[in-house]
């Protein structure tokens, strides 16, 4: 399998990916060139400098993952990717204190002027009292999203002895108390705080979280800093700030557009800045394309990701008990589309009994990948399953309860086409998948090869004359089972089969006095 790395990455990555794959690193590609060369290629390791763009994804007809060895995938149509089934992961932690720390240096850079003063003394100029700086110790810091890099960054400052605002929609009170941060909003971070610093990811709701509203509410002696994606504060109002002296400094390591030769604070003496420099140490580097190399390996080898940014990632240690159930969904997907004839608008995927208590977001996504192979075949997989349904208009509704009968947790896959349903229900049994339901009928069925699935009217002289033909064609039975309901009332039979059934043979089952229809599953 062939490697494309298309940034600089570092060679422990490199030479990761090289004992198991042929590795090609070309970087600096523009977008036309990229798009002529992605198309051989299995895997694409990338940082901040390439643009995987839907033409890019569009022409990369053999790539199966995109590995970003870093944190930010803003320059990654993650959508176009999962649309065409194409896994995307990120490094998350590698650099995180890297981050924290170059924020911190910028902030203590420009409290202390120390870019201005040494430049001017390179100059063979001796101006100490045009760089009079200011103390961080006692003052607050304003800290707008407060994850990885943003809690870090917090506790740093703490031992600087600074306290600590915080804006995050999605912290608790009690992590926030944990951490001795006040949370609060943007626009009281904006009144309050000395230095502000931003460490949210690129989304809609950040975009210009910073805006001149937020400036001409701060102090003149606030400071602010942008170690995250340029675009979270509004550089043409920045710049009007800086300009203006409503604000005291800035000290900014990320820009809209990278290298921002044109960016309208870049010749302010009271900004400071540096190339996208947050994650560049030895160590980080190292960290990450360390983290990618195996996210690669692991996928290009047919195994799973641990930081998957399009599909559910689940911990290892809740993927030991959910693991039999990806596979039992999977299987009762497929079941349930091969018994359906019809086309399905809805799909209702049932947890009951311990597993709803779980975080069953794979186990979804196992189950339509099962239920839309049978209609879309292998184009289908992990990544883009949930994507596929919703382009077909199907709706997918997961419900959850606490009971679940005999077994200790059961999935119930039910595909509706308006009125008419078909249901399967299956439960793990010492880690092996059973059906257990189908219909509302009870059985307990192995699913694994041939299953022959009828309907029939129980009365004497149906099952027989079945094995028969069976029996006349040389088909092996390997199991049966037959729902219990009253004489003359319609049941169900289940039959295992060592092999594949013709449409023709089907047909003599059909044509069997009794029986109401017949299915072939294959699994
Ligand atoms: N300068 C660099 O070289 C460098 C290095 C690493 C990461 N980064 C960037 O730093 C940023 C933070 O990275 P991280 O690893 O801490 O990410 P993270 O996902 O751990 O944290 C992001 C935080 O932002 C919060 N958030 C989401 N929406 C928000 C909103 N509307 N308002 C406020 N907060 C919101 C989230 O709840 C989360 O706590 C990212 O943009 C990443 O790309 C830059
Ligand atoms: O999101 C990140 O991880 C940082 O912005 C680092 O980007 P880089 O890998 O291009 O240094």
């Amino acid at each position: 399998m062939k490697v494309l790395v298309s940034d600089s990455l570092s060679e422990e990555g490199v030479s990761k990916l090289s004992e198991h794959f042929d590795v090609d690193v070309s970087t600096g590609l523009s977008e036309d060139e990229l798009v002529e060369k992605i198309g051989s290629f299995d895997a694409l390791v990338i940082r901040s400098g390439t643009q995987v763009t839907k033409r890019v994804i569009d022409a990369a007809d053999n790539l199966k993952i995109v590995g970003r060895a870093g944190v930010g995938v803003d320059n990654i149509d993650v959508d176009a990717a999962t649309e065409k089934g194409i896994i995307v992961v990120n490094a998350p932690e590698g650099n995180m204190l890297s981050a924290a720390e170059h924020t911190i240096a910028m902030m203590m850079s420009m409290a202390r002027n120390i870019p201005q003063a040494n430049a001017s003394l390179k100059a063979k100029k001796w101006e100490r009292k045009n760089f009079m700086g200011v103390e961080v110790n006692g003052k607050t810091l304003g800290v707008i999203g407060l994850g990885r890099i943003g809690a870090e960054v917090a506790k740093r400052a703490q031992g600087l002895e600074m306290s600590i605002l915080a804006y995050d929609p999605f912290v608790t009170e009690d992590r926030a108390k944990d951490m001795g941060v006040e949370l609060t909003t943007v626009d009281d971070i904006a009144q309050r705080a000395d230095f502000i610093t931003v460490h949210t990811p690129l989304i809609k709701e950040t975009r210009n979280i910073l805006d001149k509203a937020q400036f001409d509410m701060m102090k003149s002696s606030a400071r602010v800093i942008n170690c995250a994606r340029g675009g979270i504060i509004n550089e043409e109002a920045l710049a009007d700030a800086a300009r203006d002296g409503k604000i005291a400094g800035a000290a900014i390591d990320v820009f809209t557009s990278e290298p921002p030769f044109d960016c309208p604070f870049l010749g302010l003496d009271n900004v400071i800045v540096t190339p996208h420099l947050g994650a560049s140490t030895e160590e980080a580097q190292v960290n990450v394309a360390v983290s990618v190399a195996e996210e690669v390996i692991s996928v290009l080898n047919g195994g799973s990701a641990r930081n998957t940014i399009n599909i559910p990632a689940v911990k290892p240690e809740v993927m030991a008990t959910l693991a039999p159930y990806i596979g039992l969904a999977e299987t009762l997907g497929s079941v349930a589309s091969q018994l359906l004839d019809a086309n399905y608008n809805k799909i209702e995927i049932s947890y009951n009994g311990e597993i709803a208590d779980k975080d069953t977001r794979a186990v979804t996504v196992a189950a339509l990948k099962g239920i839309l192979e049978d209609a879309v075949g292998s184009a289908v997989n992990y990544v883009n399953a949930p994507s596929l349904a919703k382009s077909r208009n199907v709706e997918v509704v997961e419900s959850k309860s606490e009971t679940s009968g005999d077994h200790a947790s059961t999935i119930r896959i039910t595909l509706f086409q308006g009125t008419n349903t078909k249901s399967v229900s299956g439960a793990v049994v010492g880690r092996e998948p059973k059906i257990v339901m189908i219909d509302g009928q009870y059985v307990d069925l192995v699913p694994h090869g041939f299953m022959i699935v009828s309907n029939h009217i129980n009365r004497p002289n149906v099952i027989g004359p079945c094995c028969i033909v069976l029996g006349e064609n040389e088909i092996n039975i390997s199991g049966m089972q037959v729902g219990r309901v009253e004489v003359g009332g319609k049941t169900i039979m289940a039959l295992n089969v060592d092999n594949e059934v013709s449409g023709t043979i089907l047909d003599e089952i059909r044509a069997i006095d009794g029986i109401l229809d017949a299915k072939l599953v294959t699994l």
